[in-house]
């Protein structure tokens, strides 16, 4: 007998019985809705789960101490001192996320065309690795590799004519990594889109002797609107000139996609990103099911933003909102999620459990 979804089709307009036993029943041998009649029942057949342990809290960072600054297109996210980011590790582990990621709010008078404080091996982030690393060894911490939050002019890479530079930008972005590896950073995160990027981080990594520095490749990352308000945190919204189109992917794309997951897996990327998140999660299910690697998506600071900001005004449910999205990664076969949501979740979850 042919099945399809699970009822023999042959069977599917046989009429069967006469239901006299409740008056107006139709004839129906399949109700789905059986499977959903009490909460109990719900959960019985649920078929994904979101625990904390599927979250990466991505903290901003600010020089100074005892400093926490309101990052205004992000209501309930602010930049932190070291001294603070310390604390929010600790709420971390106490909330048992595993892992938390780092991005710098640089002074601009220590921007430059080069982006040369990226490879300060005293930087902001370096910095809060070392704190964070001694006072809480067991947090996972994970350093993006790019240099925007390091550039006078806001792109990832370095410019010659107006052009993105490739191959002068991966030899930056190999001691970039260098210095937060050695400060005890646990995954770098290359999120600047150049090409052959993964494969020098790994190689320089290598030689280096940091053999267990695992990588997790931006990979899939696309030109996006989305990153508004990261722009505003990390302060390179007024000084981006021009987009990152010629880097970053086209939003029309997902052959693509899986063609820069190859490249960077055969690369020697540990995990892969697909990122923003809920505009394509079509990308995450793709290259999930591709390559059956550890798959993670980031959910994005617009994201986040329109979530908080119709919560704010009353116009949906936040945390119902928060909590349905992030289930949406699962659903979609990611292992994991960047959000910004990850301490308010992880304490609902934990509140529930
Ligand atoms: N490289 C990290 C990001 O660009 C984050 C973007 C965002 O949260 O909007
Ligand atoms: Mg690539």
């Amino acid at each position: 007998m042919a099945i399809k979804y699970g009822r023999p089709i042959e069977l599917r307009d046989v009429s069967r019985r006469d239901s006299t036993a409740v008056p107006h029943a139709l004839d129906l041998t399949v109700r789905p809705r059986r499977n959903r009649k009490a909460e109990w029942a719900r959960r019985m057949v649920r078929e994904n789960v979101l625990t904390t342990d599927d979250l990466i809290w991505p903290l901003f960072l600010i020089d100074g101490t005892n400093k926490r600054e309101q990052v205004a297109s992000m209501p309930g996210v602010d930049r932190l001192s070291v001294d603070q980011a310390v604390r929010e590790a600790e709420r971390a582990m106490k909330l048992t996320i595993p892992c938390i990621a780092l991005f710098p709010y640089t002074d601009p008078s220590l921007r430059d065309e080069e982006g040369s404080e990226a490879t300060n091996p005293n930087n902001l982030v370096c910095q809060a690795v070392r704190a964070i690393k001694k006072q809480f060894p067991e947090i996972g911490i994970l350093c993006d590799v790019a240099l925007d939050p390091f550039t006078s002019h806001g792109h990832d890479g370095l410019i010659a004519d107006g052009k993105i530079l490739n191959d002068e930008t991966v030899a930056v972005l190999v001691r970039q990594a260098l210095v937060q590896a050695e400060a005890g950073c646990d995954i770098i995160a290359p999120s600047d889109m150049m090409d052959g990027r993964v494969a020098a981080i790994r190689e320089g990594l290598d030689r280096a002797g940091l053999l267990d520095v695992q990588i997790m490749a931006y990979a899939a990352k696309y030109a996006s609107a989305f990153y508004g308000p990261f722009r505003d945190a990390i302060g390179s919204a007024k000084t981006l000139t021009g987009d990152k189109r010629t880097y970053q992917m086209d939003s029309a794309n997902s052959d693509e996609a899986l063609r820069e997951v190859e490249l960077d897996i055969a690369e020697g990327a540990d995990m892969v990103m697909v990122k923003p998140g809920l505009p394509y999660l079509d990308v995450v299910r793709r290259v999930k099911d591709t390559f059956a690697m550890p798959t993670f998506a980031y959910q994005v600071s617009g994201e986040y933003a329109m979530i908080a900001a119709a919560a704010n005004n009353g116009w949906l449910d936040g945390d119902r909102a928060m909590m349905e999205s992030l289930l949406a990664f699962k659903r979609a076969g990611a292992d994991g999620v960047l959000s910004y949501f990850a301490p308010k979740a992880a304490e609902k979850l934990r509140s529930q459990a």
